[in-house]
């Protein structure tokens, strides 16, 4: 059996942490997720699945006031392991249960295309690339190797 599109693969489970706590681990940022606050209004990226629906690829814009990030790192879930990819095939989307506060979304892998038995899940982390700084205000670079042919080098 292979995924398809909307198709639920798992939920980013992680500790909650407001702005600052966020920022005092941002050296350890390998399980760091930033949710909420976001832009509804201004998609960032669409990703077409195979069937031409058309579906929302993390498409939401941070806006620049504090915000929530999950930290998998001590507490999580299966999709601590999903690994960043330049042509992935799940998107992560806001979704709201057991609660209506939208700046606390939980947040959602879906397939956006056909997935192959033992391919491997991937999503697009999104980050800005230059624009991700350590606790010093240095920039910081990560290489991507997602190995795609579409690979854009850097994660960020
Ligand atoms: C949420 S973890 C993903 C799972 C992790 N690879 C593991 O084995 O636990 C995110 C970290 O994995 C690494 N990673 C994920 N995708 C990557 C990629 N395409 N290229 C390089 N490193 C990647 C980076 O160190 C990143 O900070």
């Amino acid at each position: 059996m292979s995924h398809t599109e909307v198709c639920f693969i798992c939920e980013y489970v992680g500790e909650l942490l407001d702005e600052k706590e966020a920022e005092s681990r941002i050296d350890n940022d390998e399980y760091l997720f930033d949710v909420g606050n976001y832009d509804e209004e201004i998609p960032k990226r669409n990703a077409t699945c195979n069937n031409n629906l058309k579906v929302e690829s993390n498409s939401f814009q941070r806006k620049d006031e504090d915000g929530f990030t999950l930290d998998a790192v001590s507490y999580g879930n299966v999709g601590r392991f999903i690994n960043h990819s330049c042509s992935p095939n799940l998107y992560a989307q806001n979704v709201m249960y057991y609660h209506g506060d939208r700046r606390v979304p939980h947040i959602m892998f879906f397939a956006s295309k056909s997935i192959a038995p033992l391919e491997e899940f991937t999503y697009h982390y999104n980050y800005n690339i230059d624009h991700v700084y350590d606790k010093n205000g240095n920039m910081k670079r990560k290489n991507c190797r997602c190995g795609s042919w579409k690979c854009e080098w850097r994660m960020y």
